[in-house]
């Protein structure tokens, strides 16, 4: 508010008039002065002095009202004190000066325009009154009186001074109450000004304001109130404000601002009953309560969404610490800016010691490898893959990521948030799933399936391109010798050695595979685009792994030959399947063990024709079943005395269309399809008929039969029952019956073998080890199983004459049947030369077309009552009469 001392009094016409008086009165006490000079009233110094103080209080007044500037009224200041101080000077001369109290009245009279100066300069209110009562008016009655008293002063003179003192007083004094008035009347327009505009104001702002009396009834209600409250001012106005909007007025804060009253400023937010926020500023003054207020829904709303954001932030943060997973927040440059619980876990460091920091330094262990997932990022906001990462403590791990770009609300990336899963040991899992499904866990190298589906990969491939390729199918030739002598062990060290020469001879863009077994798969790939250069080049390669498997297998316990037989077939793009090229690699690979094994063979579409044969060989071999079409043949054995001891049954296949097949043909084709598992309960009932059929014949009573029992018919879960019923079955005596099994069979499963044997020799079955000396039976195995003959393969009877080792191993298992108690029979005795060495080192038994071939029964009982009859006079020394084999007919028929 405005005050009066800063009100313009010099530029108000009052003020005028009163100066313009005032400098009236100084020229006028001047020319009084100056008359009275010239007149003789008074000196001439004297007259000179007062005409120049009136002439300069004059000027004074006038330089005042025309210059009003600050500078101005300094100098006014200094001229009023430099006045005031002239008059003071020339007063107290005046009355110290004897007969000078005219002079004094006439200094005193020029003191009006100094008061005057005195309120223009704002002078202090105190010193204008002192000055205007208590200094000038006693002061000219004084030295009135004085100038009376000494006589020194004309009456007029006195008179002109009282009036003029009397007339100033008074002036001052009107002066005085026009300038109160003046003040008033000022104070009240400046504050009916102030009020309309704060009522200007209170109507411009956007808040509302209502104002009330003690008693809470409005006395003013601004437009903005009357429209929040949707009530119209006329009504507002005098009503009680809790009347208008309890939930809004409430009466807590109506009582808080009765309790507070005096000028107390109080804040709230409340809610009205229509779900409205508004702020509530309530000043309390003594005779008046004022509230502002205003709807601040939307402000509360967005301040309770914040919150409420804020929890869920920090919700999630808890949660986010809770986590598994290691999730991390980075800027562009890698910086860690936040790091949850789950990151501490995985990667080892605490937040306090990685926020900050570069994760690329400290995490990554491949920077190169997560150059397009920043890529991604940058570009499409979001990347998720696997990568690999390292710990605090250096050990990787692999972790699945899942990465996104935050986004300021421009749009433009701010940073990135990182999930991170630790997947190391699901990695490991599948790595071993992976192992387990495509490789084979013996030797590492790839099995069939992967060998399958990489082999149709190459097949796709090779329709666009121009270099040949070559499949080549490698079965070992020995191996089931190894395996069965050497065991198991032995047998996967072979396959595994195996498998690391072949990896050695293989480029980078080859394959090398386990198909099964002791056979293999090598794909030779980029050969020359020109088939005969492709065909050298995979010869090349097989003849490298044959000589690569030639190599010795030496373990701590044994060294082993293997040898290996190689098919190879081109690939041949349009026109086979994976199984066609698979089919044709395997032909070529029989065809090289055909050709004497430790051989390649390539593929040509003549063995497809043999396969075909071989499968209608096999058709026929099932209808040959039916059809009665076997039967079995008999050939004799000799003990050393020369007389016949027993036979061995062999079956013999007279085809309707081919005439007699070989068993050399159709066994193993049986053997391999399974067909021989029937065909062998045939011929075992077969002879066991025949054998009881002789049981009644008094010449062949005594004869004991050997039956042929293949491995896979020996092994069948149902052979020992079969065995058992047969003979039940045809009342043959089990003493005579023999059964011949191989070495295969004894070390395929020597518990299970043990236990057959054991269980069948209960029944008084006896048994012959076949073809003894061609596997690697062990010891150790031979001596646990109830044998009770070995037969010396006829490959080393045959020579005996010619090679040293035949003729030492065969004394060796003479030797060694003997150690063993077993009976030793020779078989595939031809010569008599080979007789002659068999018996001189004591051989127990003997067989061979030197005595007879395999004949049917009935010529079998001739040849049995013929031989007895002329070996009825023979001694162990004579010569035996040797049989021709086209001595017997051929033509055979079933015993029974
Ligand atoms: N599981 C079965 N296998 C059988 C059965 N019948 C025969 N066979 C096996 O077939 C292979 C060939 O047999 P086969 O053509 O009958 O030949 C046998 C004899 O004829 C032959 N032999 C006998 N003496 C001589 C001889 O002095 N010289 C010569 N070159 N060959 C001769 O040997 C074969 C008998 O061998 P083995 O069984 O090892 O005693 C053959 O492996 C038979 O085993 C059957 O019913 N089941």
């Amino acid at each position: 508010m405005r005050t009066l001392d800063r009100v313009d009094l010099s530029a108000s016409s009052l003020a005028r008039t009163a100066l313009l008086t005032s400098s009236g009165l100084a020229v006028l006490g001047s020319c009084l002065g100056f008359a009275a000079m010239t007149q003789g009233a008074m000196g001439i110094a004297e007259g000179v002095l007062i005409t120049c103080g009136g002439v300069f209080g004059a000027l004074l007044l006038v330089i005042l009202l025309a210059f009003r500037s600050v500078r101005t009224q300094r100098v006014a200041v200094a001229a009023v004190a430099f006045y005031g101080a002239y008059l003071c000077a020339g007063l107290l001369i005046a009355l110290l000066t004897a007969g000078q109290h005219e002079s004094a009245l006439i200094y005193l009279q020029w003191f009006f325009p100094l008061l005057i100066l005195n309120r223009m300069v704002n002078a202090p209110r105190a010193g204008q009154i002192a000055a205007n009562i208590l200094l000038v008016l006693p002061l000219a009655i004084i030295v009135a009186f004085l100038g009376v008293l000494f006589r020194d002063t004309q009456p007029t003179m006195v008179y002109l001074t009282l009036v003029a003192c009397l007339s100033y007083t008074l002036f001052s004094f009107m002066l005085s109450a026009v300038s109160r008035y003046r003040e008033a009347y000022i104070v009240e327009s400046e504050r009916g000004k102030s009020l309309s505009m704060q009522a200007e104001v209170l109507e411009s702002i956007s808040d509302c304001f209502i104002s009330m009396d003690g008693e809470f009834r409005l006395t003013y209600a601004n437009d903005t109130a009357c429209a929040e409250l949707g009530i119209e001012r006329k009504s507002l106005i005098g009503s009680e404000l809790r009347s208008i909007n309890q939930s809004l007025f409430p009466a807590w804060m109506l009582a808080e601002l009765s309790s507070t009253r005096g000028d107390v400023a109080s804040q709230h937010e409340i809610q009205s009953d229509q779900g409205q926020w508004y702020e509530m500023r309530c000043f309390s003054h003594p005779e008046r309560i004022s509230i502002a207020f205003r709807n601040v829904t939307e402000m509360v709303t967005s301040r309770h969404n914040l919150q409420a954001a804020y929890e869920r932030l920090r919700e999630q943060s808890e949660l986010l610490d809770k986590a598994q997973d290691a999730i991390f927040v980075q800027d562009f440059d890698t910086r860690i800016l936040y790091w949850n619980k789950g990151a501490e876990d995985l990667f080892g460091w605490s937040a306090e010691e990685i926020l900050g920091r570069r994760a690329a330094d400290l995490l990554l262990v491949d920077a190169e490898a997560i150059v397009p997932a920043w890529q991604a990022i940058v570009h499409g906001g979001e990347w998720s893959g696997e990568l690999e990462k390292r710990k605090k403590d250096g050990t990787r791990i692999t972790v699945e990521s899942r990465v996104k770009a935050l986004r300021e609300e421009t749009g433009h990336p701010r940073s990135v948030l990182t999930i991170n899963t630790d997947i190391t040991d699901r990695k490991v899992a599948e790595d071993r799933i992976h192992n387990l499904a495509f490789y084979d866990h013996l030797t590492g190298l790839a099995n069939r399936t992967l060998l399958m589906e990489r082999l149709e990969e190459i097949l796709r491939r090779k329709q666009q391109r121009d270099h040949h390729a070559a499949l080549l199918f490698i079965d070992l030739d020995d191996f089931k010798t190894l395996n069965d002598t050497a065991g198991h062990e032995a047998g996967d060290g072979l396959l595994k050695e195996i498998a690391r020469r072949l990896r050695q001879i293989i480029r980078r863009s080859d394959s090398v595979a386990r198909f099964g077994g002791d056979e293999f798969v090598v794909i030779l790939e980029e050969l020359s685009s020109d088939r005969g250069k492709a065909t050298a080049e995979a010869r090349r390669v097989g003849e490298k792994i044959l000589r690569a498997c030639r190599e010795p297998y030496v373990t701590a316990h044994c060294s082993f030959e293997s040898t290996a037989s190689i098919g190879i077939t081109l690939f041949v793009p349009h026109c086979v399947t994976v199984e066609d090229l698979l089919k044709r690699a395997d032909l070529a690979m029989y065809q090289a063990k055909e050709q004497g094994r430790n051989n390649l063979c390539f593929f040509d579409s003549s063995m497809e024709v043999s396969a075909s044969e071989r499968a209608v060989l096999l058709a026929d071999m099932r209808s040959a079943l039916q059809n009665q079409e076997f039967s079995l043949h008999f050939q004799p054995q000799l003990d050393s005395s020369f007389h016949i001891t027993g036979c061995e049954a062999l079956l013999r296949w007279r085809h309707p269309q081919r005439g007699n097949v070989s068993p050399g043909e159709f066994i193993p084709l049986a053997e391999s399809s399974g067909l021989i598992v029937d065909m062998g309960a045939w011929v075992l009932r077969t002879a066991c008929r025949q054998l009881a059929y002789w049981g009644g014949q008094p010449h062949m009573r005594s004869l004991e039969m050997s039956v042929n029992v293949s491995p896979r018919q020996f092994l069948d879960k149902d052979f020992e029952r079969l065995v058992a019923n047969v003979v039940a079955e045809s009342g043959a005596d089990p003493r005579q019956l023999k059964l011949e099994i191989t070495e295969s069979v004894m070390m395929e499963n020597i518990e299970e073998t043990l236990s057959t044997m054991t269980a069948l020799k209960a029944l008084g079955i006896g048994f012959s080890l076949d073809d003894f000396g061609t596997g690697y039976s062990s010891l150790s195995q031979l001596k646990r199983l109830p044998l009770d003959q070995l037969k010396v393969d006829q490959s080393f009877v045959r020579g005996v004459e010619q090679a040293e080792t035949d003729a030492s191993i065969v004394r060796t298992i003479i030797g060694l049947g003997r150690e063993l108690g077993l009976n030793v029979l020779a078989e595939g005795v031809e010569t008599a030369q080979q007789y002659g060495f068999l018996k001189e080192h004591d051989c127990h038994s003997f067989q061979g077309f030197l005595f007879s071939p395999a004949l049917p029964a009935s010529q079998f009982e001739s040849f049995v009552k013929d031989f007895s009859r002329r070996d009825g006079g023979m001694t162990g020394d004579a010569e035996p009469r040797f049989v021709e084999a086209g001595d017997y007919p051929t033509a055979m028929t079933a015993a029974d």
